[in-house]
């Protein structure tokens, strides 16, 4: 059994250079109390990356530092070599990172399609396009674009936060617990269409309270303790290691492992 690497970030890293890169990130709200002490992360080309760890160990946390909602007290964030730390969350868009909030994440007394208007406000010329794109990635916003999103239930509005994130075409989605709040069969339905996105080549960071699903499809995982980095490796090492099942999936994954068999596939 391969073992996950504790506290190197570099673990399992491909080679090329990373597209996004968060080092020793220190942030937090109120004065003189850091939620992040140290955090670093790297982001290559197509991958999707997952954030796992126990609650407040400054997940959601990490995602605001990265898109600028939450203010970095030192460290750095680069897109592309560039240092975007602290940028502003607008500025952010234009460069290429896309956010899906956990909640409140739609407008719902629009509709599908003034929300994904929405989305491309920077670039409004390009929303027919954009729209063609994400209405081919998923055919039901297209038949439903004319339906309020406050009328669609929880899975269709993620599906809605999602495409209105992709309308300015980022070469980085950041997701904030897509699969928070929704049914078993819906969790499924959203990672599916989280790797969906990944494969028109789109990096994702997601952040997820339902870690064996998110180790699962990820290609890469880290563990969060608090603030710090705890262990990274690919998500399939993070899945079967003994310490990060001990310690962080708890005794449902303790029970796959038990049963000899991995969690089953999404389809
Ligand atoms: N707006 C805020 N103001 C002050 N403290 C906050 C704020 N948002 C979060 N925190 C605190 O920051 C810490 C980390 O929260 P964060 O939401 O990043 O954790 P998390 O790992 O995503 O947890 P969870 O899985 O429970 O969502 C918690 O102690 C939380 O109470």
């Amino acid at each position: 059994m391969t073992t996950a690497t504790q506290n190197t970030p570099t673990a399992g890293q491909p080679t090329r250079d990373p597209l996004l890169r968060a080092s020793g990130l220190v942030a937090g709200y109120l004065p003189g109390v850091n939620i992040l002490n140290g955090c670093d992360l790297d982001v290559y080309p197509g991958e999707l990356i997952g954030i796992i760890g126990p609650n407040g160990a400054g997940k959601s946390t990490l995602l605001k530092a990265l898109f600028g909602l939450v203010s970095v007290r030192s460290g750095t964030v680069t897109l592309k070599g560039e240092d975007i730390t602290n940028h502003r969350a607008d500025s952010l868009v234009h460069r290429g990172v896309g956010f899906v909030p956990q909640n409140d994440n739609v407008f719902p007394s629009l509709t599908i399609e003034e929300n994904l208007q929405m989305g491309s406000y920077q670039a409004p010329k390009r929303f027919a396009e954009r729209f063609e794109a994400i209405v081919d990635l998923f055919p039901t916003l297209g038949d439903r674009r004319k339906q309020r999103a406050g009328s669609l239930s929880g899975g269709e509005r993620q599906m809605v936060a999602m495409a209105r994130a992709l309308m300015m075409e980022p070469s980085v989605l950041l997701l904030d617990e897509p699969s928070a709040g929704l049914s078993p069969v819906r969790q499924d339905e959203t990672f599916i269409r989280t790797r969906k996105i990944n494969r028109t080549g789109v990096s994702i960071i997601m952040v997820e309270q339902n870690a064996r699903r998110c180790l699962q499809i990820c290609d890469r995982g880290y563990v969060l303790d608090q603030g710090r980095n705890a262990y990274t490796a690919t998500g399939r090492e993070l899945m079967h290691d003994p310490k990060v099942i001990e310690l962080y999936l708890g005794t449902l994954a303790a029970d796959v492992e038990s049963a000899g068999k991995d969690v089953p596939p999404l389809a």
